[in-house]
């Protein structure tokens, strides 16, 4: 068993300050003034608590691609950033699209201990968008797998995307799915624009994506299912989901930090650290998510944290691969474009980055519960105020590929506490826990 710990002067969601007692993994007190025996004393004056982050998109490389990250490297970067929980995408090789690989990724996750990892599965056999996975079986296993995504491509064929919709009803589960089109999107490179145009890369229009939100949208309100939409990223995929949420459609959506930030001119550099999928945009699509994380048409924020070895980024635009990694910035990312700038609360990025992930994922039994005596100690203690600039070889992913280097973050998690076990500690409370 661990030490208890108490957490003083606490700002809890950034609001109330108020002492947390830990024991044996569990909040045992909120604002009393018992001190167990032993017990590791922490001020985090100044400090806010958060419920510990879940992220809902997370791709750990494992098995298959450790050279460029594995659950080991992948949790411990997870745990840096605050997060207790992630969600690990099915697009490894082997794929995970059998109850034999989930519940290997579910164990070495328990193995390592630094943060839950909940394999999603795949919805077709290999992602190949032809046959349906063994849902069920994957469902019943072990990893108790909840989500199923061929992320990296697309559900594309409408009745394979309507019967993985009406299977997983079934478990409770639901279909999370990368909308993009593949006719309208082959050879794709960049947001199809004014920039794409200048640099003569070829287009990924935003309609590529929003044809496919709004059919899966229908699909899911007419075998009654649920869905949720990846990395939303256009202006118009934000009406459509504020649309079909207005109809009563069973569909929630997750923004990146990526953007939430960045815009398709930093295409310009030609740097392949700006490629991802789905492409950077333009301000006014920036505009339109910020605006949907702030009134909650947009459900959560997911990392999208997509580690890839050097070798497929250290070369030129067109062969480099998609993705950038997430996990280790993107509270910083957070407080930067929503809490600073006054569009969102801490109160509000406990719901965006733990309680709704939590629901939306089915693991709110253990994460993106309450601050609150009796529920397991998952906690994130965040300093808004530690600034810090991103340095590549600083993080604890096996991978580099992020597009922030050099880049000055407002604040970071300094605690990160999976049941009350300290997963990540800031330098200055080493000497409290020792
Ligand atoms: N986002 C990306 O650009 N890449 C992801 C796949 C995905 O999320 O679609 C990856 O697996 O590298
Ligand atoms: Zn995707
Ligand atoms: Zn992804």
């Amino acid at each position: 068993m661990s030490r208890p710990i108490v957490i003083q002067n606490a700002s809890l969601y950034g609001d109330t300050v108020a002492t947390l007692v830990v024991e044996d993994g569990v909040i045992t007190a909120v604002d009393s003034d018992t001190r167990p025996e032993g017990a590791v004393v922490i001020d985090a004056t100044g400090l806010v608590a958060l419920p510990g982050l879940v992220d809902l998109h997370t791709h750990l490389r494992e098995p298959g691609r450790e050279d460029a990250e594995t659950i080991e490297t992948g949790s411990r970067a997870a745990a840096r950033g605050g997060w207790t929980a992630v969600h690990a995408m099915a697009n490894t090789t082997p794929v995970a699209d059998t109850a034999g690989v989930v519940e290997q990724v579910w164990s070495r996750g328990q193995e390592i201990g630094l943060v839950d990892v909940y394999p999603i599965g795949a919805v077709t056999v290999g992602l190949k968008g032809e046959h349906l996975s063994e849902m069920g079986a994957m469902a019943h296993s072990k990893a108790r797998v909840r989500l199923f995504s061929d992320d990296g491509v697309c559900v594309y064929d409408p009745v394979i995307m309507r019967r993985a919709l009406e299977y997983v009803k079934a478990f409770d589960g639901a279909v999370v799915q990368h909308a993009q089109d593949l006719r309208l999107t082959e050879g794709a490179q960049m947001h199809e624009g004014e920039v794409s145009a200048e640099l003569g890369l070829a287009g990924w229009p935003a309609v590529a994506e929003e044809s496919i939100v709004a059919r899966d949208a229908l699909l899911a309100e007419h075998v009654g299912s649920r869905v949720h939409v990846q990395h939303l990223s256009t202006a118009g995929s934000v009406e459509i989901i504020r649309w079909a949420k207005g109809r009563g459609i069973n569909v929630t959506a997750e923004a990146t930090p990526h953007h939430l930030l960045l815009t398709h001119e930093e295409a310009r550099t030609y740097d392949p650290l700006f490629k991802v999928n789905p492409p950077l945009r333009t301000q006014t699509d920036v505009d339109a998510l910020r605006a949907a994380v702030a009134d909650g048409t947009i459900d959560i924020i997911a990392t999208d944290h997509a580690p890839h070895a050097s070798e497929d980024k250290d070369c030129e635009w067109a062969a480099a691969s998609f993705g950038m990694l997430g996990l280790e910035t993107a509270l910083g990312i957070v407080q930067k474009v929503l809490v600073d700038t006054g569009a969102a609360t801490w109160r509000d990025v406990a719901r965006l980055m733990s309680e709704a992930p939590a629901r939306i994922g089915s693991v709110d039994d253990a994460h993106g519960r309450p601050l609150a005596a009796g529920e397991p100690a998952n906690i994130t203690l965040v300093d808004p105020r530690a600034a810090w600039t991103v340095r590549p070889e600083d993080l604890a992913s096996r991978a580099r590929n992020t597009p922030y280097g050099g880049i000055e973050l407002p604040g970071r998690a300094v605690i990160t506490l999976l049941r009350g076990v300290p997963t990540h500690l800031d330098p200055r409370f080493e000497g409290a826990f020792a």
